[in-house]
């Protein structure tokens, strides 16, 4: 069961001269949970997760991991919070294995045993043993979630960590975050460009913009969003349907072969029914259409909030 605060943010303001990159952030992370943090460039969500590990110090308000002050006991903190910020640092001339080897030495909290088994996890094992120097971007950031792990953090702050890289290896770091999460019980804040990787990834999503945290959605909720209006609706006859809206003034778009998504709005997906069935049009199937969090980003930046 979720419900013990991990990362608890508290009125968070951060300036750089007079610029506010961050205005009053207030947000928290259960244990085990995965949140992803979403806006555009500039948005401040770097900020954010440096002010988590302790990269910044400097700023108003409080972020505690676990109940403690991330500004007051910091080598206490750092084993709390595992990250994966900007370009992650190795000795180039050692291989992975060893880079992981040293790492887990000077954080004293895993041993070979979970070095073999974080790197069976990450499938990493054919190029381990290469010098580090040699990795591509995707080898360095799968080493680097690999020693963020290795010091047994309770909270891992990922930024951008699948930017770039290809789906296989998407979907590699997708699943160790799962396992992460499900079995070890870490939370996880992430922030990503790719929303349908938050969609994938997170519990719960905080939207940021201009240093504001905008709207807080569950991906999973907007499953049985009752509120929605839009329906798919399943048909050989694409033509046929799409007339039949257009002549009702409700917009449609097409949705993959023999699908149309339309926006009900006043209409109940009964009357719809029952006048496609008068007019002798076929319906292979409907149902509601999940709000994608894609629409609801789009809305958000849309949105005029600076006074
Ligand atoms: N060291 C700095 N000095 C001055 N301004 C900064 C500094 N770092 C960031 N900023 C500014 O603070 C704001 C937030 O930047 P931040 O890097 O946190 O955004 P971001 O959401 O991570 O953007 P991106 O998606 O482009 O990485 C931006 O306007 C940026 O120009």
């Amino acid at each position: 069961m979720i419900d013990k605060e991990v990362l608890r943010i508290n009125n968070v303001t951060k300036l750089y001269g007079n610029q506010k990159a961050l205005d009053n952030v207030t947000i928290s992370v259960k244990e085990g949970e995965v949140a992803g943090l979403i806006g555009p460039n500039g948005a401040g969500k770097s900020t954010l997760m440096k002010i988590i590990v302790g990269l910044i110090r400097n700023y108003e308000g409080n972020v505690f991991i676990e109940g403690e002050n991330v500004l007051s006991e910091t080598n206490k903190n750092k084993k709390r919070a595992g990250c994966v910020i900007e370009n992650p640092g190795f000795y180039p001339e050692l291989s992975g294995y060893d880079n992981l080897l040293y790492f887990s030495k000077i954080s004293g909290c895993s041993g070979k045993e979970d070095i073999d088994n974080i790197i069976n996890l990450l499938g990493i094992k054919d190029f381990v043993h290469k010098k580090a120097r040699k990795y591509s971007l995707g080898m360095k950031q799968r080493l680097g979630l690999a020693q963020a792990v290795l010091g047994n953090p309770k909270l891992l702050v990922l930024d951008e960590p699948t930017n770039g890289l290809d789906p296989n290896v998407i979907l590699n770091i997708r699943e160790f975050i799962k396992y992460l999460s499900e079995e070890k019980r870490i939370s996880v804040i992430i922030s990503s460009h790719i929303l349908t990787e938050i969609e994938l990834m997170c519990k719960k999503v905080f939207f940021i913009k201009n240093g504001i945290i905008v709207d807080e959605v569950r991906p999973a909720d907007n499953l049985q969003n009752p509120e929605g209006s839009c329906f798919v609706f399943e048909t050989d006859n694409i033509r046929e349907l799409k007339d039949f809206f257009k002549a009702k003034n409700i917009y449609t778009s097409i949705h993959g072969k023999g699908k149309v998504i339309a926006d009900l709005k006043e209409y109940s997906i009964r009357e719809i029914l029952s006048m496609l069935l008068e007019n002798n049009i076929n319906i292979l199937g409907t149902y509601r259409q999940k709000a994608s969090l894609e629409k609801r980003f789009i809305e958000i930046m849309e949105e005029n909030i600076i006074e």
